[in-house]
Formats: C-alpha cells, structure tokens, sequence
C-alpha cells in the first residue's frame, strides 16, 4: 500500500498537523521524526486538560493492553503519560490493522494550551518508544512490511499545507537531484553527518553530528556556527530575555547554506526571520538557535520547509535523501 496526508502549518509554522483516524476517529497529530511514540488525547485524559481536542475513545474498537504505560518528555520540557490500546489507526489511506495507541492520562500545559494539536505520531526509530513492560513499534515500523517501497517523504512547507507520503517518492515534489546520506541509528533518531555552513558566502564553520526532527520548531546548530551567523546581522543580540537571538524585524537577514552529502542547500532568510519577539513586533526571534546542552545540531522545521526529505529502510542501512523543493 501507499498513501499521502497533508501537513497543516499551525501559526507561524510552529508545528504541522495531520489528520489521522484512530479508532475511526479523525484527530490531528504532529508527525514527529524525533520521536517513536504515537499518543493521542482521549477519553481518559482529564477534562480540565482536554477541553477544546479532539479525543480517542478506546472504548469503541480498541483493545486495552493491560498494564502497559508510556512516559514521554520532549526537549521543550514538554511531555504526557497514560496507557496503551490496540486499534486501527489510518495515515493517508495507509492502513495499520492493530497499531499501539497510547492514550493520554496526563499532558503537560504546552500541549493542553494548543487546542489545535490532538496528539503525536512518532517517527524516529522504534527503539526510543516508551512504552514499558514491552516497547511498542512506530506507526511506520508497524506498517513498513505493507508498504510498496520502505520509506516516508516529509514535504513540509512555509505557511501552507505541505505532505507526508508512505511507500512512495513523488518527483514532482522536488527540484535536482536527491543526494543521500548514511544514518546513523544508535540513539533512535535519523541522525547523519552535516557540513559546511555559509552566509553571505563566509564560511560559519561545520555543523557536523545533526537529526532531521519535524517536531522541533527551528533549527538548533552548534554555538560557533550560530553566532558567527548572527555576526551578519546588525543589531542582532544572544537575549537571555527573549530566551535566544533576536534582531530588528526589518534587518537584512541572510540566507544559511548547509553542504549534505557534498551537495550545498539553502535556508532563504526570510525563514529565519521567524517570529515577532514581543509585542511591539520591532524585534523578531531568529530561526537559527545554540544547541546548547543538547550534544548535536537539530534540524527542525525551518530547515526542514525549504527542502524535501526521504526517510528510507529500503535497505538493512537506513539512509536520508535531501532535495531542494
Ligand atoms: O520540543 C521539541 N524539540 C525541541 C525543542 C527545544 C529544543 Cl532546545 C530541542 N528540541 C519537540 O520535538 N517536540 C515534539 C512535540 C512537542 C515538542
């Protein structure tokens, strides 16, 4: 089988939401390639947490399976627990007979503020699931067996709706040629090697060790990388206040080129140019971050929409394939 799901820009494009039926009813998820549990809010999740989501009822055509847990926290300090069902769980016409459906008895307040998002679906490798006494397979694991090719592409796009596919690779969603590089999978995320960085055609340096992660918002690169880009905007500062860099909203941001595979691709400027920093709107938080205290370069959304990304198990070595949209 095989099939496509749109992915629906929230505000400012902080995250993408995709129609999923659980159990026969459509909720919206956040496909989440940095993580491999899929949970959803649901019946058993306190009304004073849930008011506003669409909710999985388990009762209709799930099987509780008794005394499994999950626990999971992301790296905004969000996160959510609760138990475990198997139901019928449906991508984009792709069909997952019994897929763990972990169902929210708990959710922290980021996620019971955004009423639009109604659970995650996990897309990274299933050895980083959560669920206890037995860990539990990603939807795409649990599906990839049925699939026409063994693969996902991740087409997401700035301020419209963009694609998943499963079990196939659509041409017309990409520009050149696909470049692919070996991954690495011991920490359970599409992890490869990345390189040179560019602005303003100076060298920023190499970004190295990074995960392509379409749960995380913007794009966290190594310190030295981070600021030496920033050394090109007038009047950008490292604000504790604002909780990262920021600049004047009408400067001259440029464009970020990253070299994968040996192929050199580009993050426009004005992607970067990310969100209004307070309400004044004169200073604007920077899509580009330090990943300070994270141990590697994250890859997130404002990479991720200027590009379009082949997440491939075809073979025994999982591999990525990046191209310019
Ligand atoms: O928080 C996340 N990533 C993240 C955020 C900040 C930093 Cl420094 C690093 N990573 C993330 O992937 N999610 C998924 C769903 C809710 C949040």
């Amino acid at each position: 089988q095989s099939g496509s799901v749109a992915a629906n820009p929230e505000q400012y494009d902080e995250s993408y939401l995709c129609p999923v039926q659980v159990g026969g009813q459509t909720l919206n998820l956040d496909f989440d390639t940095g993580s491999a549990d899929l949970w959803v809010f649901s019946t058993l999740t306190p009304a004073s947490e849930s008011t506003g989501h669409a909710k999985y009822n388990p009762k209709t055509s799930g099987k509780a399976k008794s005394g499994y847990t999950w626990n999971i926290s992301y790296g905004d300090n969000s996160g959510a627990s609760g138990t475990v069902y198997a139901d019928k769980v449906v991508v984009g016409g792709v069909t997952a007979t019994s897929q763990a459906v972990e169902a929210a008895t708990s959710v922290s307040t980021q996620f019971m503020q955004d009423t639009d998002n109604d659970g995650l679906l996990g897309l990274a490798f299933s050895t980083i699931n959560t669920v206890q006494p037995q860990q539990q397979t990603t939807f795409f694991d649990t599906v990839k067996g049925t699939l026409a090719k063994k693969l996902f592409t991740v087409d997401l796009k700035a301020g419209t709706a963009g694609t998943y596919d499963f079990g196939y690779i659509d041409n017309s969603k990409y520009s050149g040629t696909i470049t692919y590089v070996p991954v690495k999978t011991t920490n359970g995320f599409w992890e490869f090697t990345a390189g040179a960085a560019t602005a303003n055609n100076r060298s920023l340096g190499s970004v190295g060790d990074a995960i392509a992660d379409t749960g995380t918002t913007l794009m966290y690169l190594p310190t030295a990388v981070t600021s030496a880009y920033y050394a090109q905007i007038s009047g950008s500062t490292n604000s504790a206040d604002a909780g990262g860099y920021i600049f004047p909203c009408d400067a001259d941001v440029p464009d970020f080129h990253i070299a994968i595979g040996g192929k050199s691709f580009t993050v426009p400027g004005e992607y970067i140019n990310f969100t209004p920093a307070d309400n004044s709107g004169e200073q604007c938080f920077g899509g580009i971050q330090p990943n300070t205290g994270i141990g590697f370069t994250i890859l997130g959304d404002v990479f991720l929409k200027a590009m379009f990304v082949v997440f491939d198990q075809t073979t025994s070595a999982p591999r990525l394939g990046f191209a310019a949209q």
